[in-house]
């Protein structure tokens, strides 16, 4: 699909869930995430016509989000039924790892090609703090599982906030001599108000490259395939990889391919969007796939140019990242 600003759209962001089984300060508030209800949210069989619209309409990639994907049941047969798709698309997840160790080989086996880990430290009193829950070391067996299961290449989100973990992004880099991992370091994004963070705990693309850089000379990596938010490097002679998303400080809009459809199925044609489309109406009336496809083209065709982040138009909706899906 082709958007307004001529941008290919063929990479579709599957929310299956707004619950999740950590609280991290940056996503959500502790209190008053109003989960959705059974009959809100989508049906496996509900976000498959969706997910065959969409690739019908061209969408090659589909990544699987929440909420936490993996605590709703029967992720793993609904991982099945998207990768046998008749265009066989390239399925990919993303988690916070809690339940990757019990869930990697199943996945796998399933047809999920690839995997995104966030985690935000390698402390465990920090982990406490910032995800509000405990479960660090079952994260780091869920990331071991996952690469035995070929899993690969293994991503790690990692979000630095100033004064809460950024003084560990040393620490994961350090990582990636060692390991062939993606270690990505994703600039903070206000999306909700409610979130424990004021803007100004941001730390910026640029800070993040120059605490990578006491570390080793950053040797950039071009990109092949693809564009993805982040901007690519490595260390001399290291197996891993580093990455930055400079999501608000120097915004890749121009290359974006994307679309997602929220768990209780609505199109949001950007990360940032005020506007929502309602799809769940049309899949709840038995609309055919031809109205499908119509819906999500009109959705592509309103994709904004870009986001609005810092600018006096800039609003922040009332969704937090757990009901988009990051
Ligand atoms: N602004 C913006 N941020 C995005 C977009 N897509 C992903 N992100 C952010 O990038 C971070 C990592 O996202 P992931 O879920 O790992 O997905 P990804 O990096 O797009 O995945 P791959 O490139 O397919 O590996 C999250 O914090 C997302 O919110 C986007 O289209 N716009
Ligand atoms: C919303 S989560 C959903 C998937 C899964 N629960 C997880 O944490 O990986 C998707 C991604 O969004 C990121 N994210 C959440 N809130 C964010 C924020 N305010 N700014 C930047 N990234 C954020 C998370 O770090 C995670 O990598
Ligand atoms: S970032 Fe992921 S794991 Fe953390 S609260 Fe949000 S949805 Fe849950
Ligand atoms: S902010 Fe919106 S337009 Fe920009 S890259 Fe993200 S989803 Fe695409």
């Amino acid at each position: 699909m082709k958007d307004s600003f001529g941008r290919t759209i063929d990479y579709l962001r599957l929310s299956v869930t707004d619950r999740c089984n950590l609280r991290c300060r940056y996503c959500m508030p502790e209190e008053g995430v109003s989960a959705l209800g059974h009959g809100d949210i989508l049906s496996y069989e509900e976000l498959l016509r969706v997910a065959r619209a969409a690739t019908v309409a061209g969408v090659r990639k589909i990544r699987v989000t929440g909420g936490e994907p993996l605590v709703r049941r029967g992720i793993v047969d609904f991982i099945g039924e998207l990768s046998a798709l008749p265009t066989r698309p390239e399925i990919s997840l993303t988690t916070n790892g809690l339940l990757l160790a019990e869930l990697a080989g199943d996945l796998k086996r399933a047809g999920l090609c690839r995997i995104n880990v966030s985690l935000d430290t390698l402390r465990e009193d920090r982990f406490l703090r910032i995800t509000r829950r405990e479960g660090l070391s079952r994260v780091l067996d869920g990331l071991r599982a996952a690469e035995e299961a070929g899993l690969t290449p293994l991503k790690i989100n990692m979000v630095p906030i100033a004064g809460e973990n950024a003084d560990e992004i040393v620490d994961f880099a350090r990582l990636t001599l060692r390991h062939p991992w993606e270690m990505r370091f994703i600039e903070f994004m206000p999306v909700s108000a409610d979130v424990g963070y004021p803007p100004e705990s941001r730390f910026p693309a640029a800070a993040i490259i120059e605490e990578l850089s006491r570390l080793g000379i950053l040797l950039p990596i071009s990109r092949s395939g693809p564009a993805g938010p982040a901007r690519l490097f490595h260390y001399a002679g290291s197996p891993g990889r580093l990455g930055v998303i400079p999501a608000v400080s120097e915004h890749f809009c121009g290359e974006c391919n994307r679309l997602r459809v929220t768990a209780d199925g609505r199109i949001r044609p950007c990360l940032f969007s005020t506007e929502e489309i309602d799809i769940k109406t049309a899949l709840r009336s038995g609309a055919s796939e031809e109205v499908l496809l119509e819906i999500l083209r009109g959705a592509v065709q309103v994709k904004p140019e870009r986001h609005r982040i810092g600018e006096a138009d800039f609003s922040q909706g009332p969704r937090g990242m757990q009901g988009i899906g990051g």
